[in-house]
């Protein structure tokens, strides 16, 4: 388990009394540990008389004990061992000033074996897509060394051998950033899986994505040009990077900025578990499961699985980006199906600040749906919340490829994929895999499609017959294809999307009654004529970073016909529709006919 917000800031505070007697804050947090073990937890006697307990207990003749990582966390030892300091990386030593060198003003001593080397081949990163192409992309590594002082402060510093071209250095700011962006999905999900080695990794990841990226706005950094290194030039020719602010003066090479990286806080915030390189895909920890990327790198994000709640394993599906057809529904994207007035090829960059609206824009009056901060429009989307108001004909239009506007037009956003950082997680209220955000999302945000096989209504009811009598979750979606004019549509035309066996992240998402923070609006990209759309989930409201995204499928749990293989509906909603249902099934009314999760 992460550690609490009480024990957090406490701890902060202790470390703060702490500092006026020069005792570092990893001294003042392994101790604490110890002493809440001790007193169970009760911070009063360990802050009585101004933290005398917690002083006396670092200043006694053994010392504070030490602490011992293992697999779900901190132990301590209650009498440690013969120190083997070699084989713990980043454990501190007292500072030798015979042991400083020249590169190493501050007198820090140098961890060698807490050195990390990253080789790196950027031809993939953003800024290289845009570099002269004559220039071989080279590969270039990254290196961080770990020096620590006595008093208990780490510096990182970077260094770059064969930078690419373009290559700047980033500032510290961005690259903690860029790592805290990573680790705020990481850690605030789930603490397993944490690795120092792999923060540090990271770090080096960020360095050189910081470093590549294009715009160094601000950045006052020495940049690299385009000329080869020379063959026998050493690393140390370049300028290195300190991570280091608590000392003022302290910098190497050319680099100025600084900025404390404090190792205490990466590992007094998360459990250090190391899942095994051989189990990325699907680590398994005890009882706890977690995977990287269910995605397998399909989506631009990793969408990580983890279960902490049972030993459920990961669902077995194959993740498919977008749809496929199955077998008769046969929706196959046809350009000579659209006309000029479907789409707007005289267009250039960006339609949504056209003056005169385009033609995307006509059937809806002239207005697009999306705003320019890439949200749905507040007015349209209060429409499709509000049940009483949806217009079965309310959907969104986007342009595609007959236009003349790139991908990077406002008017595309589904068909730009997922952006939003997302986790499946195993839900605690019995309700399966669950889908959550890992980060704020304001109201009107795309989360993501509903993906899986395009099946027609028959084929999906066939699928259904061979397991019939089983209670199972339901993966399919009805496109409910009557919202537009077409009318009334055979079993053999109307079509479903299944995700039972292929699917995205959406197959995760999980029904709440009513008030749900998603709603799904059709999005017409690639076909005009409305039978096929992609079912699309934006937010209906800000939802909160870790909180679970729901959608309302549309179960009427009231209806009898509908109800027997409907599940117990666990939402956890006020406006719960299946409360009233439970009771009457309590008294044994149930008759069957196949769910499908409706639309409208
Ligand atoms: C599209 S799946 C959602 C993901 C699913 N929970 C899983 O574990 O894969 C739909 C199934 O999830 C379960 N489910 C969804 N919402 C639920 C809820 N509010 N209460 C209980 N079970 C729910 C039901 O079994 C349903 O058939």
């Amino acid at each position: 388990m992460a550690p609490s917000k009480l024990y957090l800031e406490k701890s902060k505070q202790a470390c703060n009394a702490m500092k006026r007697y020069d005792i570092s804050p990893s001294t003042v947090r392994s101790t604490l540990k110890h002493l809440l073990k001790a007193y169970e937890k009760n911070w009063k006697y360990i802050e009585e008389d101004d933290y005398k307990v917690l002083l006396d207990a670092i200043l006694e003749p053994e010392g504070p004990k030490e602490m011992e990582i293992v697999e779900h966390g901190f132990v301590f030892i209650d009498e440690p061992e013969e120190e083997e300091e070699e084989e713990e990386p980043l454990k501190r030593r007292p500072r030798l000033r015979s042991e400083t060198t020249s590169s190493n003003p501050a007198g820090y001593l140098r961890e060698n074996r807490g050195n990390l080397c990253l080789e790196y081949n950027n031809s993939d990163t953003k800024a290289n897509k845009n570099k002269n192409k004559d220039v071989p992309l080279s590969r270039c590594s990254s290196e961080v060394d770990i020096a620590s002082s006595s008093n208990g402060e780490v510096k990182f510093t970077f260094s770059i051998c064969k930078p690419p071209p373009g290559f700047g250095f980033p500032s510290p700011d961005a690259v903690t950033k860029h790592l805290e962006d990573i680790y705020q999905e990481k850690f605030q999900a789930f603490a397993m899986g944490f690795s120092l080695a792999q923060v540090l990794k990271q770090i080096c990841e960020c360095f050189i994505e910081q470093g590549n990226a294009s715009d160094h706005v601000g950045n006052t950094n020495p940049s690299f040009n385009n000329e080869p290194e020379k063959e026998d030039a050493p690393t140390t020719d370049f300028p290195r990077f300190v991570v280091a602010s608590e000392f003022e003066d302290c910098f190497i090479g050319t680099f100025k900025k600084q900025q404390m990286v404090g190792i205490d806080e990466l590992s007094c915030s998360s459990i250090l578990t190391t899942i095994p390189k051989a189990q990325a895909t699907v680590g398994l920890c005890s009882k706890h499961y977690w995977v990287d990327d269910i995605t397998r790198g399909l989506e631009k994000r990793e969408i990580s699985l983890v279960n902490d709640v049972d030993d459920e394993k990961p669902p077995s599906f194959t993740y498919i980006k977008t749809n496929v057809n199955y077998d008769t529904a046969n929706v196959k994207p046809m350009l000579a199906s659209i006309s000029d007035e479907n789409s707007c090829p005289g267009c250039f960059g960006d339609c949504l600040f056209r003056e005169v609206p385009c033609a995307c824009a006509v059937e809806k009056g002239g207005e697009f749906a999306y705003t320019t901060d890439g949200l749905v429009d507040e007015k349209f989307l209060e429409k499709r919340i509000d049940i009483t108001l949806r217009k079965r004909t309310e959907f969104i239009k986007e342009c595609w490829y007959k236009c003349g506007c790139g991908l990077s037009c406002g008017n595309r956003v589904v068909q730009r994929g997922i952006q939003a950082r997302l986790q499946v997680f195993m839900t605690r209220e019995g309700k399966g895999w669950g889908l959550r955000t890992l980060e704020d999302l304001p109201k009107g945000t795309f989360v993501c499609e509903y993906v899986g096989e395009i099946v027609t209504n028959r084929e999906l009811f066939e699928r259904n017959e061979l397991n019939k009598n089983e209670e199972h979750r339901r993966y399919s979606v009805l496109l409910d294809a009557d919202w537009s004019s077409e009318g009334f549509l055979k079993d053999e035309e109307a079509l479903c999307l299944d995700a039972t066996l292929f699917g995205n992240v959406a197959r995760f998402i999980n029904h709440r009654c009513v008030d749900a923070n998603m709603v799904e609006i059709p999005v017409e990209v690639e076909s005009p004529d409305h039978h096929f759309y992609h079912h699309a989930f934006f937010t209906t409201r800000e939802v909160k970073a870790m909180e679970e995204l729901t959608w309302d499928y549309g179960i009427d749990f009231d209806d009898d016909s509908y109800a027997r293989k409907a599940f117990r509906c666990k939402c956890g909603s006020n406006y719960c529709k299946a409360v009233k249902r439970y009771k009457r099934s309590r008294r044994g009314v149930a008759s069957g006919k196949e769910v499908i999760v409706r639309v409208n």
